[in-house]
């Protein structure tokens, strides 16, 4: 990876000639460039897996790429894709492969990784999982009073949640049908919240859990699942007339999806329940496999599979394309150019399709989580920005409420659009769907216009006549649109790739590791400490003013 030498990047030749070439950029407007270079559309944009990446908006030109084509080459991109997608240790602080490539491989593909072929192994859990979907959807899972289950909660959290949570509302659509109906939920907030609304609402007869969680040892999901368990069990063990064993509620009422099946076993899930995958999964990476259950529950598994077939043409593209074409590493690059270069330091995530309501949640995640870090794969601090602060929301609502900042407000930012070409022509109805057809290109009308009035900003508008300093819009504003040819699994899987592959590129360049989250770890730790001295068993006196301050404020509370 980056490092085939141990420079870090900021010393590479290209990184110096970008900074020089940045400064004849800095101040040169969008509108200038596309005044310019009325080709931009064809030079700037790629089409790939049935997706459009418009990278015409970015503040850059045909020298700046070249420029950072170089700097990906100095850096060891290609060398490093080969060793990602290989199998190689690149999680170097964990020294182990990631592999979450090799779980959409297709049945007749082979990866040898350190002396064993994992395809089949992979296929193989795919086929576990499958028999327990088929047996939920054929209506033949009972619970433990003998009703067939009616309702899913699957409880999990950061990425045993985020992404089935994503998907699942995605591809809601896809729902086969004539299967015995299942809905599927979703709780990981370790304060109870949505479970408790959850327990409140669905009848235990009828209800499962999955218990998802890569380690098995995450306390927010753990807490989730023992007050589900203890919920069922006053439920359903004095149940009519004859009593019901706890360990057959157990073992009828939860699925266990983990990499550690010896502490789902101590847990008490039945072995037959017990769904594996690898610890060269990263978490956040682990939907194409066992953590994707709920997926393959909402869609079913012949949908699912095709998912995982988009996911692979990425893949394979992201393997085999040249720099100038190759979508995962343009779109990197494109990031590396704002923050690097342009200092823009905040990306906005804006979907323009309420199926993708939790796509920026899911994205905030995968890049921050990936590289929100500070020190080199060799462990040394750097000076240099990495991860841009991310975040979104459906766009036509944010219009309504952050664009505002977007258009008048003084912080740089890089926004992606996303939105989908084709919609709506399953509706039967032909009155609805043409209805629901006029507020797609509604949306799609809102989606173009926003991208550019951010670039051209009061430009944009026909009639220049003079505007009062609180209407001018200064534009300036680059941004990416990704277009899918339709939202299908195949589409969105590519959608998914194409983001986790572009935070990979960067990372190579940034000389970090995207796959490990220690920062993540501390917060854990100091958490258990403050919950044994906010349960009277450790020491106050070690706290500083301000954490002692807020326990003893929450054990007034508790006297009164
Ligand atoms: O799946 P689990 O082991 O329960 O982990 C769930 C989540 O916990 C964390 O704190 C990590 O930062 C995430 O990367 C992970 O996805």
């Amino acid at each position: 990876m980056a490092s085939a030498s141990s420079a870090t990047p900021d010393t590479l030749p290209a990184w110096q000639t970008l900074k020089h070439h940045a400064e004849t950029l800095q101040h040169v407007h969008l509108k200038t460039l596309f005044g310019t270079e009325p080709s931009r559309w064809e030079s700037f944009t790629r089409q790939v897996a049935g997706l459009t990446l418009d990278l015409s908006k970015q503040r850059w030109d045909d020298d700046t790429l070249e420029h950072l084509f170089t700097l990906a080459s100095e850096a060891g991109v290609p060398s490093a894709i080969e060793a990602l997608l290989s199998g190689k240790r690149v999680n170097v602080s964990e020294n182990r492969p990631a592999l979450h490539t090799a779980l959409r491989l297709p049945d007749d593909a082979t990866l040898e990784v350190e002396g064993e072929d994992i395809v089949a192994a992979v296929h193989e859990s795919l086929a576990q999982m499958e028999r327990l979907v088929s047996r939920l959807h054929a209506g033949q899972w009972r619970g433990a009073t003998g009703k067939p289950i009616r309702h899913v909660v699957n409880l999990g959290v950061g990425g045993s949640d985020l992404g089935p949570l994503m998907v699942t509302h995605a591809l809601a659509d896809f729902r086969p049908k004539d299967i015995h109906p299942v809905e599927v939920h979703f709780a990981s907030t370790m304060d109870g919240s949505q479970l408790a609304d959850y327990l409140s609402r669905l009848n235990p007869e009828t209800t499962i859990f999955v218990l998802s969680s890569k380690s098995f040892t995450t306390i927010d999901t753990l807490s989730n699942a023992n007050t589900a368990r203890e919920w069922l069990l006053s439920r359903l063990t004095q149940h009519g007339a004859t009593p019901i064993s706890a360990e057959l509620v157990v073992r009828q009422h939860f699925i266990g999806v983990s990499a550690s099946p010896e502490k789902m076993t101590e847990w008490g899930i039945a072995d037959d329940h017990q769904l594996t995958f690898w610890e060269w999964v990263g978490g956040r990476y682990s939907l194409w496999g066992t953590i994707g259950l709920p997926i393959a529950l909402v869609v079913g598994m012949a949908n699912f599979r095709e998912f995982l077939a988009g996911a692979h043409a990425m893949d394979r593209h992201f393997a085999e394309a040249e720099m100038a074409e190759n979508l995962p590493v343009l779109l990197a690059l494109a990031g590396i150019w704002n923050v690097n270069f342009l200092d823009i330091r905040a990306h906005s995530i804006l979907p323009y399709d309420g199926r993708l309501e939790y796509f920026a949640a899911y994205l905030e995640q995968l890049e921050m989580e990936s590289n929100g870090k500070s020190v080199t794969r060799q462990g040394q601090p750097i000076n240099y920005s990495t991860c841009p602060v991310l975040w979104g929301q459906l766009g036509p609502n944010a219009q309504h409420a952050f664009y505002q900042l977007l258009h008048q407000g003084t912080q740089p930012v890089v926004c992606d659009f996303i939105a989908p070409l084709k919609r709506y022509d399953e509706v039967e109805d032909p009155d609805t769907r043409r209805h629901l057809k006029t507020q797609h290109r509604l949306a799609l009308a809102n989606c173009f216009a926003q991208s550019r009035v951010l670039m051209l900003g009061d430009d944009a508008l026909e009639d220049d006549g003079p505007r009062p300093e609180h209407k001018r819009y200064r534009g300036n504003q680059p941004s990416t649109t990704v277009l899918l040819d339709q939202l299908t699994p195949a589409t969105l899987g590519s959608l998914i790739a194409l983001y986790e592959h572009k935070v990979f590129v960067q990372a190579v360049i940034w000389d970090i590791n995207p796959f490990d989250q220690w920062g993540v770890e501390l917060g854990k730790q100091i958490a258990t400490d403050t919950q044994k001295i906010i349960d009277h068993e450790g020491d106050l006196s070690r706290m500083d003013a301000s954490s002692k301050g807020l326990i003893e404020a929450f054990w007034a509370s508790e006297q009164e």
